[in-house]
């Protein structure tokens, strides 16, 4: 059995995060119960911090907020000197909410309202990642109304097909995201940013995709960028402060998977793109790169009480749990493959194969097939590992499930950070007929 950060086993036999034991959270907290790990994010931070300083670069690495958006996670990544991205105005919302230092805050999105960019512009936040023509001739038109200056990125699409699910790439010539690089869209939308003056075109903004466990679609993107850079400065005086290469580095879900290390990642893609600026006699920029899952993804464990189960006699078992799809959709959205253990038991032999479906009205709510798992009993709480990024984000009240509730542990303590949704949440908006 792998264990991930803290976790571990106790002198209970238990499973053990964060110095607390499973079992224990579950019954005081309640299942499904969301349970992420402190020590390993913070681990995470400083792994991606330290790696640029040792480098000598300058940095900002943002945390990718859609990977789990809570005010606690917020505040922790502010404690861990992380910049932040988010993508929507809840996302903002929650940051402002949270007391994150606003300049360190970078705006995505491929449809951003007006509401959300005049949001943005109050707040005087760091910096927005401008995605399209649209957008641009928004944000001018809201500038010159509020006479507001603003940092700017340019998102460009660089036409790369990395290796993941295709359903998270982002970097290819056919994406719903960004400026292409390629066809002439992006030098347009350049020559219209430097040519306004409430915008501070700062540089170039790519993020290729998302769960890659290589970094040569990274190092591509990097050359292709790079490669215009150097025509634009010729061309058009433009002088890139930044680049920010975006997320969507790759963890361990399974065992069959085998990333490498964030500080890897960030390694090669620093050292290319020295590599490549020298080359192209260019100013190295600022590198920004903006991880969700790689910070947050294996610190977190889902717990699950287990309930009924049923036998389809020579083809399989299957184990139902109180969550599912709603608290964890990877699986019905991607495919996703997930490790689990009766936190009870989590060194007990394996002796059959069950399959774990959730409690949703769906077929498709299965959370992992095919698990190797001992024989399970009625207090049995299976817990799942890494789902920590775009689990709890991703929640949803599909069947009217009340979202579970999330608890930080960290030296032995559990600290509640979300409390659980109640039915009297679930109508809380709802208005009576007359
Ligand atoms: C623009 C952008 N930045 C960062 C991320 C974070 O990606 P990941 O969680 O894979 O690191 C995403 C999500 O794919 C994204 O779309
Ligand atoms: N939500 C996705 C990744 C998309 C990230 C945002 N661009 C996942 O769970 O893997």
């Amino acid at each position: 059995m792998y264990f991930y950060g803290s976790t571990g086993v106790n002198k209970n036999g238990n499973l053990e995060i964060g110095g607390v034991d499973a079992v224990e959270l579950a019954r005081q907290y309640g299942t499904p119960l969301y349970v992420y790990d402190v020590a390993l994010m913070r681990e995470r931070a400083r792994g991606f911090k330290q790696t640029f300083d040792d480098l000598n670069v300058t940095a900002q690495v943002a945390y990718a907020s859609k990977a789990f958006s809570t005010v606690a996670m917020i505040q922790l990544a502010e404690e861990e000197g992380l910049s932040l991205d988010v993508v929507s105005g809840g996302e903002l919302y929650t940051a402002i909410v949270a007391g994150f230092p606003v300049e360190r805050i970078h705006f995505h999105g491929n449809n951003k309202s007006r509401e959300e960019l005049e949001m943005a512009l109050d707040h005087k936040i760091g910096c927005i990642v401008v995605d399209n023509f649209f957008e641009l001739n928004l944000l001018k038109d809201l500038c010159r109304e509020k006479n507001a200056n603003v940092n700017i990125l340019l998102r460009v699409t660089p036409g790369i097909e990395a290796h993941t699910h295709d359903y998270i790439l982002t970097g290819q010539e056919d994406s719903k995201f960004g400026f292409d690089l390629q066809n002439g869209q992006a030098e347009n939308a350049l020559k219209m940013a430097i040519e306004n003056n409430f915008f501070n075109v700062l540089g170039l903004h790519c993020h290729i995709g998302s769960q890659i466990f290589e970094t040569t679609g990274f190092l591509l993107a990097a050359k292709k960028i790079v490669e215009k850079l150097e025509q634009w400065k010729n061309e058009l005086s433009f002088v890139a402060k930044v680049l920010n290469l975006g997320g969507g580095f790759g963890i361990r879900y399974t065992k069959e998977d085998e990333p490498i290390l964030p500080s890897q990642y960030v390694r090669e893609i620093i050292t290319e793109v020295k590599h490549l600026t020298d080359q192209h006699s260019l100013k190295m920029p600022e590198i920004w790169i903006e991880p969700g899952r790689s910070l947050v993804g294996d610190a977190g464990i889902t717990l699950y009480q287990i309930g009924s189960s049923k036998e389809v006699p020579g083809v399989r078992k299957y184990l139902a749990v109180d969550g599912g799809m709603s608290d964890n959709i990877r699986p019905a959205l991607y495919q996703a493959k997930y490790e689990a253990v009766l936190a009870n038991k989590p060194l007990a032999k394996a002796n059959q194969t069950v399959s774990i479906a959730g409690k949703c009205c769906e077929s498709g709510d299965m959370l992992i097939w095919d698990l190797p798992l001992p024989e399970p009993g009625e207090e049995d709480i299976l817990a799942v590992f890494c789902t920590g990024a775009y689990g709890y984000s991703m929640a949803n009240n599909y069947n009217r499930i009340p979202r579970p509730a999330v608890v930080f542990v960290e030296n032995g303590r559990a600290t509640l950070v979300v409390k659980r949704e109640s039915y009297e949440d679930l109508v809380r908006l709802d208005l009576p007929l007359k």
